[in-house]
């Protein structure tokens, strides 16, 4: 095959004629456009240039066989005549990068003292793109509000005099030891976020020894973020507890939802998160406006979502603003799939997304070893509980579910203290989502310490004032539940209790 010249696939810059230059290659992406999960605007305004620095910042270099035609590649680019590619303009500004001289200037991180703090940072450097991705909620943002509000909705009942001058905050998961009873929830795309990406996030994770769950959706492979653990472990001499757990969001094809499987057993991955409150994509609304904007912007208009909305064969991976992949993620999976998930897998097995008791109560007769309640940060239905209020209900109707599986928690955290809270109503470990995810994008590694910090300092001072030495000493009675008991759900009369 003869290499093209710059000036040729220069030429290919419309809707209806589009190529783009990836990996030092020429691809003829005009049918893709209107298959692109991420929008036709983001790659036409990257068409008839040299889109490799701007592809891999989504997305590893994989994808291109994964996902476009056999047919779309057209050959390799004669490196002479990269000169002549057409110039995008200087996205230096779109760089998740604090060391873009016209971003706002940076607070230095110690100055990051709760964790609120961080995402004032993050919003600061990050691109416009990357923090309304992470942002983002569904629809009028309810759920995501109700997250944040019910954590202060609980409040202590602490004891006095207790001799709390040290205190223990270590916490097992699945039987590995934690310093703290928190853990990074898994989140797709870190590449938009910061240009290290789910390695970077691991080596802050693990040189704070705090355990963490690495998202199907990564930007790096399963492998690459499995290597940065081990490389980071050697260097700290395997010093750290940190352990690495995989959440998965099944592929519609069985043959792949098989392989994945393997792939993330023979990485190592010490659990599977299975995700089960993502049948499809939630509305989230941030990035629709955006979205719709981008597509005006380059003479496009936003194509009918209805179509995916509706489900059917759809499958997406939740990227920024993610939209349907197909294939890669099923809406048809039922409890039975969870058969042959455990002839696969042997290890610890969680689902992520439990949003009500019946279903914990399904969860433990399935085999389940752990359920995560969670409305996947406010981001999928909309007005759905909070975790809080999830646990309450399954305290009230099936309460041996918490002695019997490993329960975690996440949404809306912001506050060590609130972790205890969880942890007196019988929780495992919480998970912790957009807090590391903007200490990332600020900071880096750096960042993500500093926020394992901050927690920890938090969760430390509350223990002592709570009245406790160890996280064991964790009771019911010491918080006040009553304002959450009042809106929770309850049968309605005549229908019979012992259904649930
Ligand atoms: C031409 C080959 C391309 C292929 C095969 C491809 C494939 C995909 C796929 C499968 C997704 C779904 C989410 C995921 O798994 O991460 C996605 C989303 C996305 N892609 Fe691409 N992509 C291509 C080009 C590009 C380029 C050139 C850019 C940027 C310059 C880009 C930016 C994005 C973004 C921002 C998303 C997020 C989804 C959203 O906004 O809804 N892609 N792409
Ligand atoms: C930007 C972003 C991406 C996410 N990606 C995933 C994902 O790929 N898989 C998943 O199961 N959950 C994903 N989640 C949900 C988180 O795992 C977690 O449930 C949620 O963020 C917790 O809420 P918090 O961010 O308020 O702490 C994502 C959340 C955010 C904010």
């Amino acid at each position: 095959m003869s290499p093209i010249d710059g000036a040729e696939v220069a030429k290919h810059s419309s809707k209806n004629d589009c190529w783009i230059v990836l990996d030092s290659k020429a691809y003829d992406v005009t049918s893709f456009l209107s298959e692109h999960p991420g929008g036709a605007a983001i790659i036409l305004k990257n068409a008839g240039s040299d889109a490799t620095e701007e592809f891999k910042k989504y997305h590893p270099l994989s994808y291109v066989d994964d996902y476009l035609p056999k047919d779309a590649f057209l050959g390799p680019v004669d490196p002479n005549t990269f000169g002549q590619l057409r110039q995008t303009k200087d996205e230096t500004s779109q760089k998740p990068s604090h060391t873009d001289p016209n971003a706002k200037e940076l607070p230095h991180v110690s100055l990051c003292v709760s964790t609120p703090d961080f995402e004032a940072a993050a919003k600061a450097v990050l691109p416009h793109k990357s923090y309304i991705y992470a942002s983002c909620s569904a629809n009028t943002g309810a759920s995501l509000k109700r997250n944040l509000d019910d954590w202060s909705r609980v409040t202590f009942r602490p004891r006095v005099m207790r001799n709390v001058g040290q205190v223990d905050t270590r916490r097992r998961i699945f039987g590995h030891s934690s310093p703290y009873p928190f853990y990074i929830s898994p989140m797709g795309t870190m590449g938009a976020i910061h240009e290290g990406a789910e390695p970077e996030m691991v080596r802050g994770a693990v040189r704070k020894g705090i355990h963490s769950v690495m998202s199907t959706a990564s930007t790096k492979s399963s492998e690459q973020i499995m290597q940065t653990y081990h490389d980071e472990q050697k260097r700290l001499g395997g010093a750290s507890p940190t352990q690495l757990f995989y959440q998965y969001y099944m592929p519609v094809d069985h043959t792949k939802a098989v392989e994945l499987i393997r792939l993330v057993k023979r990485c190592g991955y010490k659990g599977l998160w299975i995700t089960v409150d993502t049948p499809v994509l939630g509305k989230r609304t941030a990035d629709r406006y955006l979205q719709a904007e981008e597509a005006l912007a380059v003479g496009l208009e936003e194509e009918s979502t209805a179509e995916w909305e509706a489900g059917g064969d759809n499958a997406f991976a939740p990227a920024m603003g993610g939209r349907p992949v197909q294939g890669q993620l099923s809406p048809h999976t039922t409890w039975q799939d969870l058969e042959w998930i455990r002839k696969e897998w042997d290890g610890p097995l969680v689902l992520k997304g439990v949003q009500c008791a019946e279903d914990a109560r399904l969860a433990m007769d399935y085999g389940c070893d752990g359920i995560l309640l969670s409305n996947h940060g406010g981001r999928q239905l909309h007005t759905a509980p909070s975790a809080l209020m999830t646990l309450l209900e399954i305290r009230t109707y099936c309460p041996d579910v918490l002695s019997k599986l490993e329960v975690f928690l996440d949404g809306g955290l912001l506050d060590g203290n609130d972790v205890l809270k969880a942890l007196c109503l019988g929780a495992t470990a919480v998970g912790v989502g957009r807090p590391f995810l903007y200490a990332l994008g600020a900071y880096g590694s750096k960042g993500v310490e500093r926020c394992v910090d901050v927690l920890a300092d938090e969760l430390q001072t509350g223990m002592s004032l709570l009245g406790i030495t160890s996280l064991d000493q964790c009771r019911p009675d010491m918080v006040n539940t009553r304002r959450l008991l009042n809106d929770m759900w309850r049968p309605e009369e005549g229908s019979v209790r012992s259904k649930l």
